[in-house]
């Protein structure tokens, strides 16, 4: 680039988050009248990308995939960062403000697989490819026969190694493969009802330093309203009952009319149990509705449920 760019996004290098900030510089530019190729995307490699071999809750949690990107941040290296909502630790630290959600995506998770086309009709005893906790343990609540089986690197690998028939199935989120255009992969949209995806599926994080009004103002158009009152609901619930990974969690808020109605729900490991809760409330009081059906649902669990027990 030869004159210095009006606005530094920072975002990882797969080709998911770069899908993602690619997005992210559009409506920027559309929202400011800047020329895209003055929105400098700076590629950064955390922990996360670093670390494949292991599930990410051995590993240390979500704040892997944020870390450095913060780091980049405080430094004042780049304006704002791009993260998926996913993958985004319940508490962002000091000095760094979240700016805000674009519109969400689909927010459902996906079978891809050779053999089947719903998880009912998998074969007796098929392995199931699944990173997260949540996903196997909602796959074990069906069909208690499959054999959960590691499966972490980018949706690309992923999707191979499900499509050559090396592993029965895996499960992935819409949102990703449809900003990838790749959505015609799956074989079908899992229902929400047994399949509550992870808090903050599909939608896309902004963060900024919090002391940096330009970039702050500079994002504010951008942002959606009612993805963040979804994403204020599922936030809370998340944060109340755990911060980490090592417990399947799932919470899904939709926003309609001024209102946000949730279900928030956590399971057995193993999925022989599931315990869940339905709540509906004001979008202006999203927050207090997530946090409190997570105290509720907390207070229901059975000991041993949650790690702290
Ligand atoms: N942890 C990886 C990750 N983070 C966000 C997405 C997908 C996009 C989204 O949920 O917004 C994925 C891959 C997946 O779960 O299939």
């Amino acid at each position: 680039m030869t004159t210095s760019p009006l606005f530094v996004l920072g975002t990882r290098g797969s080709p998911l988050a770069l899908a993602q900030a690619n997005e992210t510089r559009r409506l920027l530019a559309e929202a400011h009248g800047w020329a895209e190729e003055h929105i400098e995307l700076r590629i950064i490699r955390t922990s996360g990308d670093a670390i494949q071999d292991r599930p990410l809750a051995e590993a240390g949690g979500k704040g892997l995939f944020t870390k450095e990107i913060d780091i980049a941040l405080l430094a004042g290296e780049i304006d704002a960062a791009v993260h998926s909502a996913k993958d985004l630790p319940t508490l962002i630290p000091d000095g760094i403000a979240l700016a805000g959600f674009l519109p969400r995506e689909d927010v459902r998770d996906a079978l891809i697989s050779s053999f089947a086309d719903t998880i009912e009709g998998l074969p007796q005893g098929a392995t199931l490819g699944a990173a997260s906790l949540r996903r196997q343990a909602q796959a074990l609540r069906l069909r208690p026969d499959l054999k959960p089986e590691l499966l972490r690197g980018n949706v690309e690998t992923r999707l191979r190694k499900a499509e050559s028939g090396a592993i029965g199935g895996t499960l992935l989120a819409m949102a990703g493969l449809k900003r990838l255009g790749l959505a015609h992969r799956a074989r079908a949209p899992l229902g929400l009802d047994a399949f509550t995806p992870a808090v903050g599926q599909g939608a896309i994080a902004l963060t900024a330093r919090s002391d940096d009004a330009r970039a702050l103002d500079a994002l504010a158009p951008i942002t959606h309203a009612p993805t963040y009152a979804e994403l204020a609901a599922e936030r809370a619930f998340l944060a109340v009952l755990e911060g980490s990974c090592r417990t399947p969690i799932a919470g899904l808020a939709r926003f309609a009319e001024g209102r946000i109605r949730f279900r928030g729900e956590v399971l057995r490991t193993d999925g022989s149990e599931r315990f869940e809760i339905e709540a509906e409330a004001a979008a202006a009081d999203a927050a207090r509705l997530g946090a409190d059906a997570g105290r509720t649902l907390g207070a229901r669990l059975p000991a041993g449920v949650l790690p702290r027990d």
